[in-house]
């Protein structure tokens, strides 16, 4: 039965990520205090795209804020394929750095997947190398996708155990949806990978307990598809223009999840939102990936963090 006003318990994203950047920052400092090393990150960006430049900015000062080495290489949008393998190889070497992130999407002339398994698995804080793929697959240690950990830790967080619970990812992205479905797998859920050929999205949605909406399209899933009391777990960035016609106008824009927030508001038991949710727990979790990666860098046992 519907209530009457009811309204969804929010996630905040944000606070979770916050508290575990501070977590990890502790665990940095006794990883430099036991073994004398500092974790280091890379994120390497090819080309000008604005919103990915307020990424990488966003992710270098979270990575000093938790006490790590931060360095940013910015690359020209005509950088040649071999010029970035180059740099990979010279950070694969690198003994002061223990991730390497290299941002998507990358120009169309170079090849993304040639790229990123250049990258040291030991060193794929994205997560994104085949090998890694492959451990998290059959369920060996690696590192594993920062978007899909971050979610994966806030619904233990909510929910506790997962065991039986129904879970449907809309997205099958080899950065989210996937490993996304390997993870709740993982948790004894019943899994179900929907994508753009899926019949009756609707109905399908409605069958979860737990959704997880990986799409990439501003407000796409509507409150109707929600079964009540549901946790919806919202991972899209999407920008469209602003509310007020004058701002848009101007170009002002705002960013939106892939989930009709109001109405599923009125109908899920718990959302994330959108900026707040997701995002800032992507952070949090690439710092992690880079502290796991120094720990074992080193043969230290990491410590638990989520
Ligand atoms: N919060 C964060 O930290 C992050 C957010 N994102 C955001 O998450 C979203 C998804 O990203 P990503 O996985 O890279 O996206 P991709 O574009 O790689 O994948 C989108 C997926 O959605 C499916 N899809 C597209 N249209 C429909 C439709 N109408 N009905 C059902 N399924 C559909 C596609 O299906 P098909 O395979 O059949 O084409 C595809 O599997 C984006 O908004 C992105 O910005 C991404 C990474 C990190
Ligand atoms: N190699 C690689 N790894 C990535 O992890 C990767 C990438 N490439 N390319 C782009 C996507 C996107 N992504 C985001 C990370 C954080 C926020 C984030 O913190 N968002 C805030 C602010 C949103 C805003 O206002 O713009 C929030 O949701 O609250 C968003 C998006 C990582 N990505």
């Amino acid at each position: 039965m519907a209530t009457e006003n009811a309204a969804a318990a929010v996630i905040d994203g944000k606070a979770f990520a916050q508290t575990l950047v501070t977590r990890v920052g502790g665990a940095v400092e006794r990883l430099i205090a036991s073994h004398g090393v500092k974790a280091g990150l890379a994120v390497v960006i090819v080309g000008e795209d604005p919103a990915s430049q307020l990424y990488v900015r966003n992710k270098g000062e979270t990575t000093l804020k938790a006490g790590m080495r931060s360095d940013t290489h910015r690359l020209a949008d005509t950088t040649t394929q071999e010029e970035l393998l180059a740099l990979i190889a010279q950070l694969n070497a690198d003994d002061g750095i223990h991730g390497i992130l290299v941002q998507l999407p990358l120009p169309a002339h170079i090849d993304s997947n040639a790229v990123l398994d250049a990258i040291s698995p030991d060193k794929d804080v994205d997560g994104f190398h085949v090998v890694n793929a492959g451990r998290l697959a059959v369920g060996q240690d690696g590192l594993v996708p920062c978007t899909p950990l971050g979610c994966l830790m806030l619904l233990k967080d909510q929910l506790g155990d997962l065991s039986g619970m129904n879970a449907v990812i809309v997205g099958r992205s080899n950065i989210v949806g996937k490993p996304m479905a390997q993870l709740l797998l993982g948790e004894s859920c019943t899994v179900t990978i929907a994508h753009s050929r899926t019949k009756d999205l609707p109905a399908l949605c409605r069958t979860a307990d737990i959704l997880v909406a990986a799409v990439g399209r501003p407000e796409m899933i509507k409150g109707d598809w929600i079964k009540e009391g549901a946790t919806v777990i919202d991972v899209g960035i999407n920008r469209v223009p602003s509310k007020d016609p004058v701002k848009a106008a101007e170009g002002k824009t705002r960013v939106v999840g892939d989930v009709a927030y109001e109405e599923a508001a009125q109908v899920a038991g718990r959302i994330t939102p959108v900026p707040g949710g997701v995002g800032p727990m992507t952070i949090a979790c690439l710092l992690a990936n880079t502290y796991t990666a120094a720990c074992r860098s080193v043969g230290a046992t990491p410590e638990k963090l989520g």
